[in-house]
């Protein structure tokens, strides 16, 4: 370990121990020698990270958090390049929408919500991260949702921008520790999910996916809770929970069973089998599967005549079909968070989230 390295990880140690607040914004690990700022190399950076993983004692999962929540920031050059990226995509992609039809809601950062025809579309707008939910998302969405479910249309769709519909939670969301630490992050986040669930169980209206790509955990539990789901042929569907350490979510440990039979749920949620659209279709997750070649064209042209329905009688619909579940869902959301709650303070989860940020395990 060069002299260089071992200041470096020290420090990142010292900090995360000393000042847990203070080292979240800890400037993109800047050494100060001999009262001159010098930037680490990429070279040492890799060094010291090597050399974490080479030590003997385990630091903890709370310390081993926070320096991976540092080796985040040294990618924060590079994510400003790919949110601007983002940006020239997004603008490229609401293209498709014609001009001055369009209402564009604004004040969204990493969502496109439009409303047209009698639809409001919520599209997730980070497709250089897959369309990863970071929390600021998960609050966006549910802001999304609250304003469609009191706007004048009379249907409301999500989708996702670019080749992914969603990569599900974003894994970095985890390094964010506050000053309460690992559990006061999971009880926050446990918070969160249940009312973000919560907001698709009391949807009013009907609700479609409109599933772009690849679906990835929380991206695919919630299908359970739309009342249609178009999918390209290109989209798969993947609930890695064991792989990650974790257990379902988004009402799926009730839905799902419902939906396909236990057998091909528990395939799906404890062992990770991911499905391609046809199998989601065969299994009743998927409504209909379309080329992705004619997708847009075929599943707007046909939105645009179901938002031509009368409001009320889709509205009253869907509460026939839905209310008699609600209870039942909320309790089953509120069970789901509680275990999860545990499961986000465990080793296995932790340990996966941090093989994933290290580049060492992808799906
Ligand atoms: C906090 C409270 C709520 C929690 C709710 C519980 C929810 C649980 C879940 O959703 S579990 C599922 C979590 N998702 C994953 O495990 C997916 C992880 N991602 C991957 O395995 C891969 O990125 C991939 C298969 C989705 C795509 O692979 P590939 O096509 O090779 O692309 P890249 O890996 O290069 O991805 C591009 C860019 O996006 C970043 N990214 C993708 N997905 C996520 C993610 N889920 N979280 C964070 N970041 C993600 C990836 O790191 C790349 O970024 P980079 O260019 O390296 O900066």
């Amino acid at each position: 370990m060069t002299e260089f390295s071992r200041r470096l990880v020290r420090r990142c140690w010292l900090s995360a121990v000393q000042n847990p607040l203070q080292v979240i914004s800890f400037p993109a690990l800047q050494l100060h020698v001999s009262g001159t700022a010098m930037r680490a190399s990429q070279e040492d950076f890799e060094n010291a990270m090597n050399q974490v993983k080479l030590l003997k004692k385990d630091p903890g999962n709370e310390v081993k958090l926070k320096l991976y929540a540092l080796y985040k920031q040294e990618t924060a050059r590079q994510n400003y390049v790919d949110l601007v990226s983002s940006l020239t995509s997004s603008s490229k992609s609401s293209s498709q929408a014609k001009p001055g039809a369009d209402r564009e809601r604004q004040g969204y950062e990493n969502l496109v919500v439009t409303s047209e025809d009698g639809i409001t579309k919520i599209m997730l707008n980070r497709p250089i991260k897959k369309n990863a939910i970071s929390t600021q998302m998960y609050h966006e969405i549910m802001l999304a949702l609250k304003t469609a479910s009191k706007d004048d249309s009379t249907i409301t769709v999500l989708t996702g921008n670019g080749d992914y519909y969603c990569s599900g939670n974003d894994l970095t969301n985890f390094t964010d520790i506050p000053a309460g630490g690992v559990e006061e992050k999971a009880k926050n986040s446990a918070l969160m999910l249940r009312d973000f669930v919560g907001c698709f169980i009391d949807f009013p209206k009907p609700l479609i996916a409109v599933v772009n790509g690849p679906a990835v955990g929380i991206g695919v539990t919630t299908l359970g809770l739309f009342d249609v789901v178009y999918a390209s042929d290109k989209a798969t569907f993947h609930t890695p929970f064991g792989h990650l350490g974790l257990s379902p979510e988004g009402c799926s440990s009730y839905t799902f069973p419902k939906i396909m039979g236990p057998a091909k749920a528990a395939e799906m949620l404890i062992f990770g089998k991911k499905l391609t659209a046809r199998e989601a279709c065969a299994q009743g997750l998927v409504t209909e599967v379309f080329p992705d070649s004619i997708f847009q064209k075929e599943v707007w042209t046909r939105l645009k005549a179901y938002s031509k329905l009368p409001p009320n009688a889709m509205r009253v619909s869907k509460q026939v079909i839905r209310n008699t579940e609600k209870e039942k869902l909320h309790a089953v959301n509120a069970e789901e968070c509680r275990v999860l709650r545990e499961r986000w303070m465990s080793d296995e989860c932790i340990n996966a989230a941090m093989n994933f940020l290290s580049r060492r395990a992808k799906l």
